[in-house]
């Protein structure tokens, strides 16, 4: 039986301007959840991969970190709700990331932020089935060959609003073609490229693919803007 109230283990909690994707730009509120096992060797967040139970601390730790560590709190979605009063947010839009945060039920998250206002976006890898509500805007950002083994499952590209592809070589190009191929997104899905690492290469094969095939590129803006 599932529970009557859902507990998010939570690596992260803070404002700032969404740097990615379709809602480049929108500040936003990012709830970072602990635990990812698909293992990119590029991963810029690879502090979320363990979920270990000697770094559960309380939410105030949590919340007080002054660098990226494996320290994750518990709670639920109406404490969640409070802190982002507590904190003095003022965003109304909420980015569920990770960590893998699609491992989690966020359906009952979703419930209770959408009811007080809230928009929602999750950022997922595609490899994990979603529980999340109608109105989430979805990025798949498909995770191809990955170390740990996952796939990307075709449920996932065909709910996803938007693709957001890591791209370094021509190879991952090919990779998302391919993907794209046998599991076709909805005709309306966004596709953007999203150069791996702000390596220059990656960059300048992102942007001129981008032209060529009509597809939006995502920078990262908050790395070129050193905020979080
Ligand atoms: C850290 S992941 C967390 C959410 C989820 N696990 C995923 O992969 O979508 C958030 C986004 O950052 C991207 N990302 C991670 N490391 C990156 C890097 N070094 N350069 C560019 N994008 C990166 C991912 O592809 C994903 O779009
Ligand atoms: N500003 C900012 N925008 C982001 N968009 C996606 C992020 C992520 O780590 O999922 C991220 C992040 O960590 N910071
Ligand atoms: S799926 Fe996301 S969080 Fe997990 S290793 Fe890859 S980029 Fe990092
Ligand atoms: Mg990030």
């Amino acid at each position: 039986m599932k529970p009557i109230t859902t507990l998010y283990p939570v690596n992260e909690l803070f404002e700032t301007i969404q740097g990615e994707g379709v809602f480049t730009g929108t500040p936003a509120i990012f709830l970072r959840l602990q635990g990812c096992p698909v293992g990119c060797p590029w991963c810029d967040t690879q502090h979320t991969w363990e979920k270990s139970a000697d770094k559960q601390v309380d939410a105030q730790t949590m919340l007080t970190k002054t660098s990226a560590t494996a320290e994750w709190a518990e709670l639920t979605a109406l404490q969640l709700l409070a802190l982002f009063t507590e904190q003095g947010f003022s965003a109304r839009h909420v980015v569920i990331t990770g960590g893998e945060p699609a491992m989690f039920d966020l359906q009952e998250l979703g419930e209770t932020l959408e009811k007080a206002g809230y928009q929602l976006q999750i950022e997922t890898s595609g490899t994990f089935a979603l529980q999340v509500t109608a109105d989430t805007w979805v990025t798949v950002s498909p995770k191809l060959d990955m170390p740990g083994g996952y796939l990307v499952r075709p449920d996932c590209m065909q709910r996803a609003n938007e693709i957001k592809h890591p791209v370094a070589m021509q190879k991952h190009i090919d990779a998302l073609d391919n993907l794209l191929q046998r599991c076709p997104p909805r005709s309306d899905a966004i596709i953007a490229l999203q150069p791996i690492s702000q390596r220059p290469r990656a960059t300048q094969l992102a942007i001129t693919t981008c032209i060529k095939r009509n597809w939006r590129l995502s920078v990262q803006l908050h790395k070129y803007l050193n905020i979080e």
